[in-house]
């Protein structure tokens, strides 16, 4: 994501008649950052997220520097004449890959969400949670940018659940923004950069992390090159940093994101050195 997802006193409703659903909706999405939108039953967190995802257009108001999006919906149509192999593989020469790409990255999501066996499975007789990963495959499938989730953990089983973490901390590992709403608070822990809830038709940024469970840290001790900081994607997943030593480093990371820490820094040009890893109950 190359630049700010700007919406400007962006307002829905439905019909010319109908009552405002958001008005004044003011956000910036920054790249690489994670955004969690909270709120009561109907105040309008699906509105705001097909707005973000750019399947609704704000009645008023304007929404600029739009990257390449995807997005999970809260109901997904799974009544298409295809099997979940065939309409990922289509989605994703729709997103820009080529078929081959497109077939490969269909069966490597499906793999990683635990759902290879029903690739050849027509859409309308997959399970709800089997369906259910068809729909999370078809937002990764192209690396998105932006990635707009509603409800998306809802009906996975719990391999799939983390692994849906761990792909939402490589988007924001690798730049993208990540915007989700889950009835459970304790989604991603403390992982998210910012917490909106939708009030009243309006965005209220949350400052206080009281209603926020934190969730388990992971303290991770790294050596690199003395003198060189930190790789610049590793800023983006770590929660603190500090260098202990010349070129020693201790970062603590959200347990959700430190899969994607460990393997950034072991790819990393040339590669950090992991000295260890622990619970910061152990650590201390
Ligand atoms: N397609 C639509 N046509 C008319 N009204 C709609 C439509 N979609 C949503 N609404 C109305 O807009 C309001 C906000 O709905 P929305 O689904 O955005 O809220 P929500 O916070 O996501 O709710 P929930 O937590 O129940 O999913 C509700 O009053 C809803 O009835």
């Amino acid at each position: 994501m190359q630049r700010e997802l700007r919406l400007d006193h962006v307002g829905r409703r439905y019909g010319p008649r109908g009552p405002w659903v958001l008005r004044g909706v003011d956000l910036s999405l920054a790249p690489g950052t994670l955004v969690r939108v909270e709120g009561a039953n109907g105040t309008g967190k699906s509105t705001l997220l097909r707005v973000l995802a750019g399947i609704d257009a704000p009645t008023e108001g304007r929404v600029t520097g739009r990257p390449r999006t995807a997005y999970v919906p809260e109901r997904f149509p799974p009544a298409l004449p295809f099997t979940a192999v065939r309409y990922l593989t289509h989605l994703g020469t729709v997103h820009g890959l080529s078929r081959r790409a497109a077939a490969h990255a269909a069966g490597q999501w499906l793999e990683r969400l635990g759902a290879a066996a029903y690739a050849g499975t027509p859409l309308a007789r997959l399970s709800k949670g089997s369906s259910q990963k068809v729909a999370v495959a078809q937002a990764l499938l192209a690396e998105p940018e932006l990635l707009v989730l509603d409800e998306a953990w809802t009906g996975l089983d719990a391999d799939a659940r983390a692994e849906l973490e761990r792909a939402v901390a490589e988007r924001t590992a690798s730049g993208g923004a990540v915007v989700f709403v889950d009835h459970d608070p304790r989604r991603l822990g403390d992982a998210p950069d910012a917490t909106y809830t939708v009030r009243e038709g309006t965005l209220h940024r949350r400052t206080d992390h009281t209603g926020a469970p934190a969730g388990p840290r992971v303290a991770v001790r790294v050596r690199g090159p003395v003198g060189g900081g930190l790789p610049a994607d590793v800023h983006r997943i770590v929660a603190s940093a500090e260098e202990t030593a010349p070129g020693a480093h201790l970062l603590t990371v959200p347990a959700s994101h430190s899969d994607v820490l460990l393997r950034t820094l072991l790819t990393a040009r040339p590669p950090w050195h992991v000295v260890s890893v622990h619970a910061p109950e152990e650590h201390r």
